[in-house]
């Protein structure tokens, strides 16, 4: 019997999982996903070919439902989810901040329930998934959510006390990197270069320092000491990045993430 999986409140890392699952080969008739507006649902259907249904028979119908509604919305998708959730049913969460003991508490006993945490390079299978186990999930049950989140990116297995540092380094971090890209176009405008044109230098350059980071094996500080001559221009620019304080900005903006995954641990956050 093939396996049914639901995605429960399909918006932008819904659908980002959605479609990678897709690429992955999954048949879309082994595909459910609920939604809040019958307009989504529609495009859903249209865009995959997949079946909107109810949560209730998300429950009823998938072997493994995967949650995808904001923090703030789950204690309300729960009160109408959990008397339709059998507790052999494989719950993932993929909502920061909320612990694999919210669920548990609201679920059947003994249902088993994964925390992933993973972000929107899913879409291009570049992904980074952090996985980690509730109270009742067995071993299987994180091989499953691998076999999931694996077609999309890279997995990792965490204690959960760590997924809100996680969260706060891979689940957010690819704003930041939009957020630099942004900033350093500006800057390239400043310098009298066309918007595209700055665009283009800038990302390019992202990608290149990013395959460099991931394929050389080299630690980031050598491969940023080869790019700085003496008495050059990088250096000039690295005195002002610390003259502004960046590196202690970097370290304030990850804790306040981490932080702001804690305050969402009631879900009400
Ligand atoms: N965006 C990201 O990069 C990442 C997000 N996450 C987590 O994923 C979750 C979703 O984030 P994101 O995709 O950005 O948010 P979205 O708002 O895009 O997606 C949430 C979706 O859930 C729908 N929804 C809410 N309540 C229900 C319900 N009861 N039944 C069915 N559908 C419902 C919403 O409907 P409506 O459109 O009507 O609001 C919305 O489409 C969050 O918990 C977040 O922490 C995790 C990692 C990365
Ligand atoms: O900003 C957020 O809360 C979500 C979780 C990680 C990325 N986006």
């Amino acid at each position: 019997m093939s396996q049914k999986v639901a995605v429960l409140g399909t918006g932008k890392i819904g659908e980002a999982l959605l479609s990678g699952m897709i690429r992955a080969g999954w048949a879309p008739g082994d595909l459910l996903v609920t939604t809040r507006r019958a307009e989504r649902a529609e495009e859903l259907r249209t865009q995959y070919g997949v079946e909107p249904v109810s949560n209730a028979e998300a429950a009823k119908n998938a072997d493994t439902l995967i949650l995808t509604v904001k923090p703030q919305d789950m204690a309300t998708l729960l009160d109408e989810l959990a008397p339709h959730v059998p507790s052999d049913r494989l719950v993932i969460s993929a909502a920061a901040g909320i612990p694999t003991s919210f669920f548990e508490a609201r679920l059947a006993e003994g249902t088993p329930v994964v925390r992933v945490m993973p972000n929107t390079p899913v879409l291009v299978d570049e992904g980074m998934s952090v996985i980690s186990a509730g109270s009742h999930a067995t071993e299987a049950h994180l091989v499953r959510t691998e076999e999931i989140f694996k077609p999309v990116g890279k997995t990792l297995r965490v204690p959960e006390s760590r997924q809100d540092a996680a969260t706060a380094l891979s689940g957010s971090g690819p704003a930041y990197f939009y957020y630099l890209v942004e900033a350093m176009t500006d800057a390239g405008i400043l310098l009298g270069l066309p918007r595209s044109q700055a665009h283009d230098l800038i990302v390019q350059a992202a990608i290149g320092a990013a395959v460099m980071l991931r394929d050389s094996g080299e630690h980031p500080v050598t491969l940023r000491e080869a790019v700085t001559s003496p008495a050059g221009t990088t250096i000039s620019a690295i005195r002002e990045l610390e003259n502004h304080g960046v590196r202690a900005a970097l370290l304030a903006a990850l804790e306040a993430a981490r932080d702001r995954s804690r305050e969402l641990a009631s879900g009400n956050g």
